[in-house]
């Protein structure tokens, strides 16, 4: 028998197609802006972690890349990055939206789960503000017939519907533990990256479909000035070819300003303080087949 008075702590991570709302889910829970959000798909690189903090247990929420089939070597490590996540996590919670068909893309990575038996697994059907009621019972019926599920629970993040509920049954499956990281603590994301990832966020909006694959953004320095409360940042967004250059720059110069602007004040939120930042466009070709370079870029 288990005590459900006893403090539980593990590691869950969100899967599902690209745009259904895993990392807007990992910021809602988490309460903070760890993983980047956009509405291009496939923004998501790097597992990074958030942490919910309760007082009957702790969830370490890993946010994976999405599964696709991969085309690029860029591709091939992302899937690898995913295989080994599910392969370590406690629960595994697979997004799916609620204005939305199931199609092919849910049945493959619904399909992929049985690969990860260790994991116990609970249906997110997400977005159920964009649904009409009839609309989210339908899909809850739709979802129950995948598989036999832990959990299947509806949420929305934009209006912070069921989170709690959400958080409070993830803590329910996890194992028995003591708290993994300190109270305090709400990723284990260097600063650096978390700001690297905020730049790429701010590069991404409003660029054309594309391009989102071809950006990387690296930081040479990140020096805090001792004469006042400012932090300096020299980062350099790399772009995959010429024309691709042109296109974050802009006309004179001017999107190149909006991103910098836009990063500044994400930025300054993550650090508390007053930011300077340098933005470097550069050009490494074909950045994403090439293995030397993928290791440069922090791949
Ligand atoms: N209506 C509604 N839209 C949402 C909600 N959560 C996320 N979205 C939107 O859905 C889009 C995708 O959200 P993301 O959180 O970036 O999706 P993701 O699944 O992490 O996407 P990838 O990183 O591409 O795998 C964005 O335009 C969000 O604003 C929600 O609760 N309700």
């Amino acid at each position: 028998m288990t005590d459900s008075s006893e403090f539980r702590a593990g590691f869950v991570t969100f899967v599902g197609r690209p745009n259904v709302g895993k990392s807007t889910l990992t910021n809602a829970l988490v309460g903070e802006k760890v993983a980047i959000t956009s509405s291009k798909p496939q923004t998501t690189r790097r597992a990074i972690r958030g942490l919910v903090h309760r007082e009957d247990g702790q969830l370490v929420i890993v946010d994976t890349p999405g599964m696709h089939r991969p085309r690029t070597l860029l591709g091939e490590r992302l899937n690898s990055i995913v295989q080994d996540t599910l392969g370590e996590v406690d629960v595994i919670g697979l997004c799916i939206p609620a204005n939305e068909k199931i199609g092919p893309g849910d049945r493959y990575i619904n399909e992929q789960l049985d690969s990860f038996p260790r994991a116990k697994k609970v249906a997110i059907v997400t977005k159920i503000d964009a649904s009409s009621r009839p609309g989210v019972a339908e899909q809850l019926r739709a979802v129950s017939e995948l598989r036999d599920w832990d959990e299947i629970i509806p949420i929305s993040s934009f209006d912070s519907i069921q989170l709690d509920i959400l958080a409070t049954e993830l803590v329910k499956l996890m194992p028995v533990s003591h708290a993994l990281y300190p109270d305090d603590a709400v990723t284990d994301e260097s600063t650096e990256s978390r700001v690297a990832e905020l730049i790429r966020e701010a590069a991404l909006e409003g660029v054309m479909d594309e391009l989102p694959h071809s950006i990387a953004v690296t930081i040479d320095d990140m020096i805090e000035r001792e004469d006042k409360d400012l932090l300096e940042v020299f980062a350099n967004i790399f772009v995959e070819r010429d024309s691709q250059k042109g296109i974050i720059i802009g006309k004179g110069g001017e999107r190149l300003q909006d991103v910098g602007a836009r990063a500044r004040s994400e930025i300054e939120k993550l650090v508390g303080k007053q930011i300077f930042l340098s933005l470097r466009v550069k050009v490494a070709k074909e950045w994403q087949r090439d293995s030397k370079q993928l290791g440069r870029l922090g791949f």
